[in-house]
């Protein structure tokens, strides 16, 4: 059965907004993360990666458990890097004790998306701290290698549709592969913190070439110093994915209504969340200032 959302006791808007705020506010803080790309795209991945091992046959894995902080999920080799935005988010989680982990890691990639100016993301807490024995086994994250084929099966366990798939796969416009990481490397040239539709105007508009990167991969390379993973070039090989690239390539507006979407239901995936009240939206640091 799906897990039922329970809210930290007495906890309203004003309490997440404050944890919103602090993680918000060392993110200016501490920009000069990873040659200046700061932590937003980090945390970004991080909420994806504990939501992204959910399984619908059987309801396993997804973010409600917050089964990340073992070392059983964290050492998943594809999650190599994420230990970053772990330790970014330890003083936090000091700062709040009271607030659930999945509520926690899931709260912190909505605030980097808003706070790089993405998409306003409706939030719901209520996810519970499960136990070890909980934690999904390693391997349930995608391989990087396989082409669009792969992916419409690989997010076919969550449900998702191709038009999700290819909104959700937007987010690679944020940050960069790194090969100690992934065995991908790169980009600088277009390593962002802003959230825009340049995913898809890249993956349209630059020639790529498939080269063999220093780890022995093959990865996709363009003469501005782009890069794109297979399955990132899946999305053009695929007609059917491929019209929603163009969509997006051509209307921001429209690739931002459908991340939203799309990312809400990754990481609300398995939680029941009908005994709750309405979604939160939080205000951006921007919109307190004034
Ligand atoms: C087919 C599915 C996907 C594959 C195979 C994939 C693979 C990867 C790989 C290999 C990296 C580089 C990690 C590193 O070397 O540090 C990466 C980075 C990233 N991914 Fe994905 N990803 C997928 C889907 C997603 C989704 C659904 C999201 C979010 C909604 C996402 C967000 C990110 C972000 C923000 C980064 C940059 C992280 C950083 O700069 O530290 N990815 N991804
Ligand atoms: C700019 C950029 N950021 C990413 C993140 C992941 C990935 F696979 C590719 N990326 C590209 N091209």
């Amino acid at each position: 059965a799906l897990h039922l959302a329970q809210a930290e006791d007495g906890k309203g808007l004003d309490d997440f907004q404050k944890v919103y705020n602090a993680i918000a506010e060392k993110l200016r803080d501490e920009d000069e993360f990873d040659g200046y790309i700061g932590y937003g795209p980090n945390l970004v991945r991080l909420s994806w990666h504990v939501s992204g091992t959910f399984d619908k046959n059987d309801n396993s894995g997804g973010s409600f458990g917050g089964t990340y902080r073992f070392k059983k999920e964290a050492d998943d080799p594809a999650n190599k890097g994420l230990q970053n935005a772990a330790r970014f988010l330890e003083p936090i989680a000091k700062k709040f004790p009271w607030i659930s982990h999945g509520d926690l890691y899931t709260l912190a990639g909505v605030t980097a998306l808003q706070e790089m100016q993405g998409p306003k993301i409706p939030w719901r807490p209520g996810r519970v701290d499960a136990d070890e024995k909980d934690a999904p086994e390693n391997g349930r994250l995608p391989d990087a290698s396989k082409d669009g084929n792969y992916v419409r099966h690989y997010f076919g366990r969550f449900g998702f549709s191709d038009q999700e798939i290819v909104a959700l796969l937007g987010a690679h416009c944020l940050g960069k592969t790194h090969l100690e990481n992934s065995g991908y490397e790169g980009p600088w040239g277009a390593a962002t913190n802003t959230f825009t539709n340049e995913f898809f105007v890249n993956l349209l508009n630059e020639n790529w070439k498939l080269e063999k990167n220093d780890a022995g991969n093959e990865q996709y390379n363009s003469n501005k110093g782009y890069m794109m993973l297979p399955t990132d070039y899946g999305l053009i090989q695929d007609g059917k994915f491929k019209k929603y690239v163009e969509k997006y390539a051509k209307d921001q507006d429209a690739f931002f209504e459908d991340f939203k979407s799309a990312y809400v239901k990754l990481l609300e995936n398995g939680i029941d969340f009908s005994k709750l009240g309405k979604a939160y939206v939080f205000k951006t640091l921007d919109e307190q200032d004034s």
